[in-house]
């Protein structure tokens, strides 16, 4: 057999059918769902009287919504929450998981945390595993040498049914880390740079292998944090073969394999690497030694740079869509080209998110903070643990009494004001240090400034007041260790949490809970999805000719295109309104209320347009959230042209009826931008792949790509799950070679008992009634 990536090799261990357009039905061992991108999911399957196929490979909990403030006083989450859009999403989340029989962290459990913490920490990620969320950070759980990526609402009711998803394989990227990382430099600093060095379109369309000695001599925590900025680097996944450092991770989490199937498992595990010679699509070396601390300056990711340089100047740049870009950038965030970046002033801290919410990345923060006070210029800094268990360990350690002596404030696990979906969001024109991973315009807030860094910068702008390059701060040593780490309490946690199970399965029955239930028989047929026929889904697209609406920009992100604040719907229609809503709204400085700008989808005639031709590169990059076709689709858009796409966006957009084509930039721009000039229509032909002028029918563009599969299902208005489920006899057979050949990942999420009834949760209020 020719030598293989890794990526080759996990994706083709899941390969449960291809067909004959080169589209692959792909087996998924590990599904996370949270309350935002899951309700329409839900509610598609109870419409189609469908169960959850896999209850044990399914896991839920809360995370976007929720208040990060005390929950000593917790009742329930109708006396908790106070905003009703929220509260509504997480009750609808509580109830599904009991219509569905999902197992679930709720608020009132100390395992309850953001999504992609939450997995590895209990031993649900693991090395080898395909795992998908309906959230673009998913990215994360590649750290254990997993295929995880984010998706769609569409395809997580596709996997809630099927347990399958259908994908094109991705290109093979591999990010060589040479070298050893100077003192004090750490993963965030690392993933940065890379993108400042890729840019967030460099990704597109691979899956990305980070290696070299670097990423080897790094924690599992850090690891994390690298693959889950691999979607900011426009990738489709990111990935770490898994080595020591992972299985030591891995054992003796709560759903990590026991006794003989951890040794299967192992075995199977220490194949997951690329082989000598494998081919890799890109090869890109970077030298750790020229990384240095990074921060953000713009409303993009990329827009990374040393500590110790100065705000860009865009009067140096001659491209006119970068120089554009930085201008806007830069008034956005209220910044003077030239200017050192350590004496930009802030506003508030965050110090929390799915990048560096856990353990480790405390104890960084709070080595800085140890000692001193913050700066009286900093308004409030949030330290906002990644989930109760880290938060429970933090406290152990004394982390939290070191960030509340500093004037931080100490919090409840949750995504907070990464996104702000809940209450912690940022003022206008507030500055923020922050850990989270996206700087994109409104991302904490209307008009909020986000910089991203390390967890130890973020802390030392805390108390310095300003950006501050970490290898100058004077740190606090005066006093034994800052923070004397007791890993054993980590530990002894873990195992609380699941000792329920563990005394059940010694004291009954010899062998692992994982073991027993490998015997035990397959769900009853009336559980099973049912195989129905194919439903016409969406309406047919063959030729449409319509208004096309120009919009020069590129990296048009899909918190851009609908803000989070639109997100806290259940339902998938009534989103026209949030389309582009910071661009096409401006508040009336008297009444408050909405006024709209000159935005193009504002002016006549392009309020009917059907097509949105888009110039720049990466349009739909960052989140994976399917609200953004769903309010394309709503305003009347159908197709979107760009030079490429961010690939979330791509794929829910055809699940949605919605047509994305790729077009070279020159072609863009010299033959497209000129002729749909005031309201002039284009034709989309889409059996014969076309693009013509839509009112003489010349022929604009010969030929554009389209993958046959999506073509044949768009054309005809298909329902992907009703074909997947007639692809039942390949999924059964699949998982009947699965449950012999990995046993070892049978149980899954079933394998957590509730802690019922006496036991207390270490919120010292009952948990969840099963
Ligand atoms: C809500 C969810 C769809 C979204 C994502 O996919 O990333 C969120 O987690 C984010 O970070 O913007
Ligand atoms: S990126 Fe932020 S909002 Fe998205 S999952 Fe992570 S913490 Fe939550």
């Amino acid at each position: 057999m020719a030598p293989r990536t890794l990526y080759d090799k996990v994706f083709e261990d899941h390969i449960v059918h291809k067909d004959d357009t080169g589209s692959y039905l792909l087996y998924i061992d590990r599904h996370l769902v949270h309350e935002v991108t899951s309700p329409q999911a839900f509610e598609g399957l109870k419409n189609a009287g469908r169960p959850v196929r896999r209850t044990d490979c399914t896991l839920a909990t809360v995370d976007h919504n929720i208040p990060t403030i005390s929950r000593a006083n917790f009742k329930d989450v109708e006396s908790f929450i106070d905003q009703d859009d929220s509260r509504l999403q997480v009750s609808t989340l509580e109830q599904n998981v009991k219509d569905f029989d999902v197992t679930y962290f709720g608020m009132d459990d100390a395992r309850q945390g953001i999504v992609h913490i939450v997995g590895p920490e209990q031993g649900f990620t693991l090395p080898g595993t395909t795992v998908v969320c309906g959230d673009s950070h998913t990215s994360t759980h590649g750290a254990f040498g997993a295929l995880a990526f984010g998706i769609g609402t569409s395809e997580v009711e596709h996997v809630l049914a099927t347990q399958t998803i259908i994908q094109t394989k991705s290109k093979n990227m591999r990010i060589s880390i040479e070298g050893d990382l100077s003192e004090g430099i750490t993963s965030k600093d690392l993933v940065l740079h890379v993108i400042g060095v890729i840019g967030t379109a460099g990704g597109t369309g691979c899956v990305i292998e980070f290696a070299g000695k670097a990423i080897e001599n790094l924690s599992m925590e850090a690891r994390m944090s690298i693959c889950n900025m691999a979607i900011e680097a426009g990738a489709r996944a990111g990935m770490i073969k898994p080595d020591q450092t992972t299985l030591d991770y891995v054992k003796g989490r709560p759903l990590a394999p026991k006794g003989a199937e951890w040794e299967k498992a192992v075995a199977y595990w220490s194949t997951l690497h690329s082989d000598e010679g494998a081919v890799f699509d890109y090869d890109i070396k970077i030298a750790a030694s020229d990384i240095v601390p990074t921060i953000t300056w713009g409303n993009s990711p990329q827009d990374a740079l040393p500590i110790t340089a100065k705000v860009p100047d865009p009067s140096t740049v001659s491209d006119p869509i970068k120089k554009a870009g930085m201008e806007r950038a830069l008034q956005y965030q209220g910044l003077t080209p030239n200017t050192p970046l350590v004496d930009l002033k802030i506003d508030k801290a965050f110090i929390g998110s799915c990048t560096n919410a856990r353990i480790e990345d405390l104890r960084a923060a709070a080595k800085v903070a140890k000692g001193h006070k913050k700066a009286d210029n900093v308004k409030l800094v949030l330290v906002v643990p990644g989930s109760g268990l880290i938060k429970a360990q933090a406290e152990k350690e004394g982390l939290d009494k070191i960030f509340e002596a500093a004037g931080f404030s100490w919090r409840e696990a949750g995504c907070s004001m990464c996104l702000g979906m809940n209450p912690d969001i940022l003022d206008p024109e507030e500055r923020c240090a922050s850990t989270s991973n996206r700087n994109f315009e409104g991302r904490q807030g209307a008009r909020s400034r986000t910089h991203l860094m390390s967890p130890a910068m973020a802390a030392a702008a805390a108390i310095k007041g300003h950006f501050t390059d970490i290898r100058e701060y004077d740190y606090d040593t005066s006093d034994e260790p800052v923070v004397h780490v007791e890993h054993d309490v980590e530990d002894k946690l873990l195992q609380d949490a699941v000792y329920e199970h563990e005394k059940e399965v010694i004291e009954d029955t010899p062998g692992t809970e994982q073991e027993r239930l490998l015997d035990i028989p397959k769900e009853p047929e009336s559980k099973k999805a049912k195989t129905a026929a194919p439903t016409g889904g969406n309406a047919k697209f063959t030729v449409l000719t319509g208004i096309t609406a120009p919009l020069y920009k590129a990296n048009v992100d899909t918190d851009a295109i609908i803000p989070k604040q639109f997100l806290k719907t259940i339902k998938r229609t009534g989103l026209k309104s949030g389309l582009f809503y910071e661009a096409r709204f401006t508040k009336d400085p008297v009444t408050g209320k909405d006024v709209e700008t000159d935005f193009v989808l504002n002016v006549e005639p392009y309020r009917k347009a059907e097509v949105l031709l888009v110039t720049g590169d990466n349009f739909g990059c960052g989140s994976s959230r399917e609200h953004a076709p769903w309010a394309l689709k709503d305003f009347g858009i159908k197709c979107m042209i760009a030079p490429s796409f961010g690939d979330i966006f791509y794929n829910n957009s055809f699940k949605n009826g919605l047509l994305p084509i790729r077009i070279p930039q020159d072609v863009i721009q010299n033959t497209l931008v000129p002729v749909v000039q005031n309201g002039h229509k284009l034709t989309i032909d889409l059996p014969a792949q076309q693009i013509r002028d839509g009112e003489t029918d010349e022929v604009l563009v010969g030929h554009f790509d389209v993958e046959e599969f999506r073509k044949h299902c768009l054309v005809n208005g298909l329902d992907d799950i009703g074909l997947t489920l007639q692809k039942e006899e390949f999924i059964q057979k699949y998982e009947a070679v699965r449950r012999e050949k990995f046993s070892f990942l049978e149980g899954g999420s079933k394998l957590i008992k509730p802690i019922k009834g006496t036991k207390k949760s270490l919120y010292g209020v009952k948990a969840q009634e099963w």
